[in-house]
């Protein structure tokens, strides 16, 4: 397993963020969850105010998954949505635009013929879609190491933003991070299935099913190995990313259930990368909250979003710049004479 050096986040810099915190013309500690997420840019920048977060990023990481029928939609909405972002009238591209975010998707796994579309989407292309998880390996040896340096590659193409975002569009993926958290966290799969893009009744039933024969099959040995058996190509190459913005101390708002899914095992992969991640917001899916918890992250945002796409978290950058203006522009209570 290759291995990796994470920098710390600046310690003096978060005490001397939370000293002048508790400085500002303010109750001590009344701007709550602001104060935190102040101390924590301040430590992930090195200095005290944090420099600007204009410059925001979204990787769309898009990809087919074997067990596309445990969703509520068919499997052909991933490469449809693929053009969709391109044309900019995705959910994620609509919201980032009203914060100046850019969006790039890459297709990472696309079960498609994407002869038309830019070279530059299809470059770290790896398989077109994955195995179903539940009856084969969802990736060939080698592919999970493949797919997780295509996703650092592409991190270090986007590495001069302040701030990046791996965004998720695939079919079925839901099914996928439940049995990848259900199995690195060691819990059933009926603790982590959720209802993904809107499944109840029988459809639940049976995804739940799906997950715990995936869970049975066979027993994994690594955070590479567990990808190989039950991740896909696009959650290892979202987890390339999360180390490497970690190894090049680029904070990251991770959005829902795919991204916190793949910081569960990049963590395992890169212990001590998670300091440099933020969660977005809460999503609806148990899965994402089991995930969250185990890496200790908090959501800024819960709107009741289940979209994916990366959408979550730039909803939180607004929260984020609100948190920086306040320590950079606030007067101080020794001002006040
Ligand atoms: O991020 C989430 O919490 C989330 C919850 C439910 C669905 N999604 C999105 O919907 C797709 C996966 O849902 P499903 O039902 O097809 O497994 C995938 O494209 C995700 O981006 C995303
Ligand atoms: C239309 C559609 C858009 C999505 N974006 C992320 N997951 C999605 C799933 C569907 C079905």
């Amino acid at each position: 397993m290759p291995s990796f050096a994470i920098p710390v986040p600046d310690a003096a810099a978060r005490a001397a963020a939370l000293e002048r915190l508790d400085g500002l013309v303010k109750p001590v500690g009344s701007l709550g969850r602001l104060e935190e997420l102040a101390a924590w840019l301040s430590a992930a920048h090195g200095v005290v105010p944090p420099r600007p977060l204009d410059d925001v990023r979204v990787v769309v990481f898009a990809g087919d998954h074997g067990v596309s029928a445990q969703s509520a939609y068919p499997r052909e909405v991933t490469a449809a949505m693929v053009r969709v972002f391109l044309a900019g009238r995705s959910g994620v591209t609509v919201l980032a635009a009203q914060v100046g975010a850019q969006v790039r998707v890459a297709d990472i796994a696309v079960d498609w013929d994407a002869a038309d579309v830019p070279e530059e989407v299809t470059a770290h292309k790896i398989r077109r879609g994955s195995g179903a998880i539940d009856v084969e390996d969802a990736l060939a040896p080698g592919e999970a190491l493949a797919a997780f340096e295509a996703g650092r590659a592409i991190a270090a193409s986007e590495s001069t933003a302040d701030i990046l975002i791996p965004g998720d569009m695939g079919i079925g993926n839901t099914t996928v991070c439940a049995a990848v958290v259900a199995s690195a966290l060691g819990l059933p799969a009926n603790e982590v299935v959720g209802t993904g893009t809107g499944v109840s009744g029988e459809a639940l039933e049976r995804k739940t099913a799906v997950v715990a024969a995936a869970l049975s099959r066979r027993p994994v040995t690594d955070p590479f190995d567990r990808l190989t058996a039950l991740g896909s190509a696009c959650l290892a190459a979202t987890a390339g990313f999360l180390v490497e913005a970690a190894s090049r101390g680029i904070p990251v708002v991770l959005d829902g259930i795919f991204s916190a899914t793949a910081a569960l095992v990049a963590r395992d992969i890169a212990p001590g990368a998670e300091q440099w991640w933020l969660a977005g917001h809460r999503s609806t899916e148990p899965a994402q909250a089991f995930a969250l918890k185990a890496l200790g992250l908090t959501p800024i945002l819960d709107l009741g979003f289940r979209l994916g796409e990366g959408s979550g978290a730039v909803q939180a950058v607004p929260t984020l710049r609100a948190a920086r203006a306040v320590i950079a522009e606030m007067g101080l209570l020794a001002d006040l004479g």
